[in-house]
């Protein structure tokens, strides 16, 4: 089986006469937290659709375990996590219950319930009602969702999205914990990049539906540093942050 989970060749979408995306060909490494770096409308919530099936290409491959995702989408999908923005959750019902629903629909394990509750966190609070719960509390739930039948990949788009610093940090310590101890791997949008070098070990950084970058996240500091002639810092650590890089990458580009 190939070592990348997700890839695509020359992916491309228009919305109608409006051209999206161009040449995105992406390769995610077995295990990485891979980073989907990008602005606003810069296309990372299309791709991720697309990704998941559920919006169709024209003739572009796209493979999720090494097998095309058209024709296999249910098999692949088995083995997928994904959150979309803002989880649809019941307010008025438990996060237990929430995740009950959730798991009879998917036909998940009954211990599953309990297993998601402690991987996010939100095991003593499972009895509480949702609308109680903060943003934080809901993107955690969220994530719990998407563990449901054990996914091998998880897609999670801007989980971090309205989050303040301490929501923020609880969702990286989460991902790097399911990465790091329960072997998922984990593709990750977001616009917010000082955040995000903190937990990704692999990134794409796209801009107007451009792939400007993509490769583990020590070779773009390294691409970067050879290209303005930046010094590693007295540690030998890069002193420049993906904030600079992407700044650098998209002036050059437009
Ligand atoms: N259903 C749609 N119809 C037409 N244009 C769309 C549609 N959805 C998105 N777009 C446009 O496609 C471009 C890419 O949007 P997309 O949502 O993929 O970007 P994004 O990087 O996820 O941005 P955001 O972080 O704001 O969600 C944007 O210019 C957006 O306005």
């Amino acid at each position: 089986m190939s070592a990348y989970i997700i890839q695509t060749d020359r992916l491309a979408y228009a919305y109608g006469e409006r051209q999206v995306l161009q040449n995105i060909s992406l390769q995610v490494p077995a295990g990485s937290i891979f980073g989907f770096l990008g602005p606003n409308g810069s296309g990372k919530t299309t791709t991720i659709r697309l990704l998941l099936g559920l919006i169709q290409t024209g003739k572009q491959r796209i493979t999720l375990f090494g097998q095309d995702i058209n024709g296999n989408r249910l098999s692949i999908l088995r083995r997928v996590g994904a959150l979309i923005e803002i989880p649809t959750l019941y307010p008025h019902l438990t996060g237990q219950q929430n995740l009950e629903i959730a798991r009879l629909a998917r036909n998940a394990d009954r211990d599953q319930v309990g297993k998601v509750l402690r991987m996010v966190g939100l095991t003593d609070d499972a009895s509480l009602k949702v609308k109680g719960y903060s943003l934080g509390m809901r993107q955690r739930l969220g994530i719990a969702l998407a563990l449901l039948g054990d996914p091998d990949l998880l897609i999670l788009d801007e989980p971090t999205n309205g989050l303040d610093p301490a929501g923020i940090r609880e969702i990286r310590s989460l991902l790097i914990e399911l990465s790091q101890e329960h072997g998922k791997t984990i593709f990750v949008s977001s616009h917010l990049l000082s955040e995000m070098e903190k937990m990704v070990t692999d990134v794409a950084i796209i801009h107007n539906g451009h792939l400007l970058f993509q490769g583990p996240i020590g070779g773009l500091y390294q691409a970067y540093q050879l290209r303005i002639g930046a010094v590693p810092n007295l540690h030998g650590h890069s002193a420049v942050t993906l904030e600079d890089i992407f700044l650098n990458l998209t002036n050059a580009s437009i």
